[in-house]
């Protein structure tokens, strides 16, 4: 028997004695101190007297369930984990349990080794949550700081998630931070220290996208001139992100099916089997049910990806938090493109505020980027706002000289990156990765806009 740590305690919630009992013999076999409570109602008189760490409860109980219990805890001890015990009946409410804040889910009859792991990491992250938290909030290439209610009950969920292997599926539309999102899970998980892969899986022609997941042996088909490895080993260790994954065959949906819940794959050409461990998130901004409706979508794969998902909200619906995406903008911006911004002239601010996004945070980052590239002596300018901007509000003699959006674009176009081009000193590669665009793309631009 291992020495009891005190400092973490657990209570076990089960109407029946004996469940209770060898739950407890258990967890306390293994280190830890336990108390038990017969009834949902026994065990918040508990919580309210006692210091606790974590609670083990049954779902199914008389009188309060453990749905109800969590509930209850959830509202008075915000940080108080709970892990659920089910039967194979009920997943489904073990499921959603996950959905209102539980830790996660145990399966009666399945390994208590299991249970234990999971009892570990709630023990570890106990010690740790301070300094994750700290770490999370300070990480500079994201703002997650939010004044809105929606957005931040799916943060506390992807927090939670993170905390186990589970599948996760993010949903939402365009540019609402679907990958941000995905690597804020990967740095809140144990997984952290390991590498986090994105896979664009739009990016890829349907033959590519299996080499490139799987990767392949030197020879296996046209264009494999050399042995590659693939996302999936890549990803060992770590978290595996496939965005834009409405986009895949259903062929492939069947091969990566199989990968994800065996983790073990093969290498195109290769009949090697390799074991690979990873954490997998998905994201689309397709409704897959209708795509599921549609016949393009497998239902199998539907529920292997999405044990848990998360709908982000898009911007419109968390307009108080734009004040603080403005703030966290046009200071990243400025430091990006070493511009000092003394002033912003008016009308910009209010623009800026009442301004729909339907780009999401993609939009409103790109708009404050161009603003501050396009900046003049410190001063951001109000011209340089979205084109339909000016044709609304401007003068009439604006709109009697409506120009084709091609021309508009292409003139800004033109002078934003000749002035990035200016910051970087002509250095194309550092031009290119500001404007987030490829090497070739960008020569491709500075020929047609004659700007050398
Ligand atoms: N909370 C945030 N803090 C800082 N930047 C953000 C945040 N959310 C999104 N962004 C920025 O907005 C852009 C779009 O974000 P992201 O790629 O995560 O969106 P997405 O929902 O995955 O979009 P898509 O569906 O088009 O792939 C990125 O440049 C990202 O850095």
């Amino acid at each position: 028997m291992k020495p009891k740590d005190i400092s973490f305690k657990i209570l076990i919630v089960d109407d029946e004695l004996e469940h209770r009992e060898v739950l407890q013999m258990i967890v306390e076999d293994n280190g830890y101190a336990a108390e038990t409570a017969a009834s949902g109602m026994e065990a918040l008189e508990k919580l309210k007297n006692g210091s606790f760490q974590l609670v083990i409860t049954d779902l199914i109980m008389e009188g309060m369930d453990g749905i109800e219990l969590l509930e209850k805890i959830k509202e008075k001890h915000d940080k108080l984990e709970v892990i659920i015990i089910t039967g194979y009946g009920t997943i489904g409410n073990a499921v959603l349990a996950m959905q209102k804040g539980a830790f996660t889910y145990f399966v009666k009859g399945h390994d208590p080794e299991e249970l234990l792991k999971e009892i570990k990491k709630v023990a570890e992250n106990s010690v740790q949550q301070y300094e994750q938290e700290i770490d999370v909030e300070s990480d500079s290439n994201f703002m997650l700081r939010t004044k809105n209610k929606e957005f931040n009950r799916v943060l506390q969920i992807a927090k939670k998630a993170a905390q186990s292997d589970i599948n996760i599926l993010l949903l939402g539309e365009s540019g609402v931070g679907k990958e941000v999102f995905s690597r804020y899970i990967h740095n809140c998980s144990q997984r952290r220290d390991k590498t986090f892969v994105p896979v664009n899986c739009q990016a890829f022609s349907d033959g590519l996208l299996e080499s490139e997941l799987f990767g392949h042996e030197k020879g296996s088909f046209t264009g494999a001139v050399d042995q590659r490895k693939g996302r999936f080993e890549a990803a060992h260790g770590g978290t595996l992100f496939l965005d834009e994954l409405g986009e895949i065959s259903l062929g492939t949906q069947v091969k990566l099916l199989r990968a994800i819940e065996t983790k073990i794959i093969e290498k195109i050409g290769s009949n090697r089997l390799i074991d690979v461990d990873f954490r997998l998130i998905c994201a689309t901004n397709k409704n897959l049910q209708k795509e599921i409706l549609k016949g393009t979508f497998r239902e199998d794969f539907f529920y292997r990806i999405s044990t848990i998902s998360i709908e982000i909200p898009p911007l419109r619906k968390r307009r108080e938090d734009l004040p603080l995406l403005l703030d966290f903008f046009l200071e990243k911006s400025s430091t990006k493109f070493n511009q000092k911004i003394s002033r912003i002239e008016d009308g910009v601010m209010d623009f800026l505020i009442s301004y729909g996004y339907p780009g999401n945070i993609r939009e409103l980052k790109n708009i404050i980027e161009r603003l501050v590239v396009l900046s003049e002596d410190g001063v951001i300018m109000k011209r340089y706002l979205p084109e339909l901007h000016h044709d609304f509000e401007d003068e009439e003699e604006h709109m009697e000289n409506v120009r084709p959006l091609r021309d508009v674009r292409r003139d800004l176009e033109t002078k934003y990156i000749k002035k990035v081009l200016e910051i970087c000193e002509d250095n194309i590669s550092e031009a290119a990765r500001k404007l987030e665009i490829s090497r070739r793309q960008l020569f491709n631009k500075i020929g047609e806009y004659g700007l050398k």
